[in-house]
C-alpha cells in the first residue's frame, strides 16, 4: 500500500489521480488533499477518500468548508493558506507527493514535500521550469525521487529504463499541435477563448489547453526535459504529432529509435509515476493500431508559433530566465482568459518581457532569487501592456 497526498486534487491532474486510487484501493491511500477554491468537490473527496489532512488555499473558504463535512464520522486537520498547502504537502508519512497544482503557486509546497523526504509525482511543470536550480539540487540533498507524470516526460522516462550511461543521443518530444493546428496564420488575430480551449486529443486544465494552442507547453516541455533528462538543447526536438499516440521518443548513439505509445489518457503517466519501477495491471483499453489507424509527423512551424522559440531561448539562457518566461507566461494566458489581450499578445509580451530581464539574470539564482524574478517578470506583463509596448 502506498501513501500518497495530492496537490490540486480537484483539478483535471489531481482528479485523475483519485480515478486511479478508486481502481486500485488495494495500491494506494490518500493522506492529504490540497486545493484552490473548490471545496464542494473537495468535500466529497474527502468523504470518499478520508484523508488525515486537507488545505484549502483560499482562506475564505475554510469555514464553508468545515460546514460541508461537519456530519462525518471523523475530522480530518483542516488547514487554509498557502501555509496549509505547504503543510499538506510534508505531512505525515505519504511516500509520494503528486503535484497538480497549476503554475508556479506549485513551487513552494514541492519544496515543501522533498525537503520533508517524499517522492515526487511531477505532472506541475511550471516548478520544475521556474525553480529547476533550486529544486535539483534539493532532490539530490534530500534523496528523493523526482518522477514525470506529463506525459511526454514519462514517455522518455520508460524509453531510458535499461539504456546504460552515454547511450542516449537525442530526445523527440511529440507535441498534438493543439486547437489551431489547421488554422491559417492569417486568423489568428481573431481566435477566441473558446476556440483556443478545443484541444483536439487531450481534457486539461483551462492554462495548459491555452498553452497548448500556442505551444508553450511545448516549449515548457523543452525546459522540463533539459531538467528532469540533464539532456542539452540542441539534442530535444519538437515533432508535431496530430495523433498524440506516441507520446515522445529518445534516439539512443547507434541510430535505434525507441518510444511509448498509448491512447491520449493521462491516467498511465501518473500510475507509473506512483508504480515506478513496477508495473500495475490495469482493466483499461488497451492500444489498438489498427484503431488508431495512420500515425503522421510534420516540423513544427516556428513563425507561426514563436513560444516555441521564446522557450528554447530562455533554457539557453538558464539562470532565472525560465521563471521569468513562465511567470510572463502565466500572467499573459490569464489576461488572455480574461479576454484582455488576443491570442498573438501572449507571445508578444513574453517576448518584451524576456528582453527587459536579460540584464538582470543570474546564472546561479537563490529561491529567492526566482521569487523575485517570477513577482517581477508578472508585473512587467502588465507594465507592457499599460505602455502599448506590445
Ligand atoms: N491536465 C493534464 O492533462 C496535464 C498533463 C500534464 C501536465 N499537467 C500539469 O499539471 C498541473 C495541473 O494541471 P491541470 O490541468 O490539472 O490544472 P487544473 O485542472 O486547472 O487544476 C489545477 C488544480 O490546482 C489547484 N490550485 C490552483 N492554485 C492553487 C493554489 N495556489 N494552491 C493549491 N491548489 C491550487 C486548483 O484548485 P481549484 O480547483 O480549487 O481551483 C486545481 O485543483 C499543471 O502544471 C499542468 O501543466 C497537466
Ligand atoms: C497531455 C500533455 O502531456 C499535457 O502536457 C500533452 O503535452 C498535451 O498535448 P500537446 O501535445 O502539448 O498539445
Ligand atoms: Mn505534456
Amino acid at each position: 500500500m502506498k501513501k500518497i497526498s495530492i496537490l490540486g486534487s480537484t483539478g483535471s491532474i489531481g482528479t485523475q489521480t483519485l480515478d486511479i486510487v478508486t481502481d486500485h484501493p488495494d495500491k494506494f491511500q490518500v493522506v492529504g488533499l490540497a486545493t484552490g477554491n473548490n471545496i464542494q468537490l473537495l468535500s466529497e473527496q474527502i468523504r470518499q477518500f478520508r484523508p488525515q489532512i486537507v488545505a484549502i488555499n483560499n482562506e475564505g473558504q475554510l469555514e464553508d468548508l468545515k460546514s460541508l463535512i461537519s456530519d462525518l464520522d471523523y475530522t480530518p486537520i483542516i488547514l487554509a493558506g498557502k501555509e496549509g498547502v505547504i503543510e499538506v504537502a510534508r505531512y505525515g508519512d505519504s511516500e509520494s507527493v503528486v503535484t497538480g497544482i497549476v503554475g508556479c503557486a506549485g513551487l513552494l509546497p514541492t519544496i515543501a514535500a522533498i525537503t520533508a523526504g517524499k517522492d515526487i509525482a511531477l505532472a506541475n511543470k511550471e516548478t520544475l521550469i521556474a525553480g529547476g536550480p533550486v529544486v535539483l539540487p534539493l532532490v539530490e540533498k534530500h534523496r528523493v525521487k523526482l518522477l514525470p507524470a506529463d506525459s511526454e516526460h514519462s514517455a522518455i522516462f520508460q524509453c531510458l529504463q535499461g539504456v546504460p550511461t552515454g547511450g542516449l543521443k537525442k530526445i523527440i518530444l511529440t507535441a498534438s499541435g493543439g486547437a489551431f493546428r489547421d488554422l491559417p496564420v492569417e486568423k489568428l488575430p481573431q481566435v477566441t477563448v473558446a476556440d483556443a480551449l478545443k484541444h483536439p486529443n487531450w481534457s486539461m486544465g483551462r492554462k495548459i489547453t491555452i498553452d497548448s494552442a500556442t505551444l508553450m507547453n511545448k516549449g515548457l516541455e523543452v525546459i522540463e526535459a533539459h531538467y528532469l533528462f540533464g539532456v542539452d538543447y540542441n539534442a530535444i526536438d519538437i515533432v508535431i504529432h496530430p495523433q498524440s499516440i506516441i507520446h515522445s521518443l529518445i534516439e539512443l548513439q547507434d541510430t535505434s529509435v525507441l518510444a511509448q505509445l498509448g491512447w491520449p489518457d493521462m491516467r498511465l503517466p501518473l500510475l507509473y509515476a506512483l508504480s515506478w519501477p513496477e508495473r500495475i495491471y490495469t482493466d483499461w483499453e488497451p492500444l489498438n493500431l489498427v484503431k488508431a489507424g495512420s500515425l503522421t509527423f510534420k516540423e513544427p512551424d516556428h513563425q507561426k508559433y514563436p513560444c516555441m522559440g521564446l522557450a528554447y531561448a530562455a533554457g539557453r539562457a538558464g539562470g532565472a530566465m525560465p521563471a521569468v518566461l513562465n511567470a510572463a507566461n502565466e500572467q499573459a494566458v490569464a489576461l488572455f482568459l480574461e479576454e484582455k489581450i488576443s491570442f498573438l499578445d501572449i507571445p508578444r509580451v513574453i517576448e518584451k518581457v524576456c528582453d527587459r530581464f536579460a540584464i538582470h539574470n543570474t546564472s546561479t539564482p537563490s529561491l529567492d532569487d526566482i521569487l523575485a524574478a517570477d513577482n517581477w517578470a508578472r508585473q512587467e506583463v502588465s507594465n507592457c501592456l499599460i505602455a502599448n509596448l506590445v
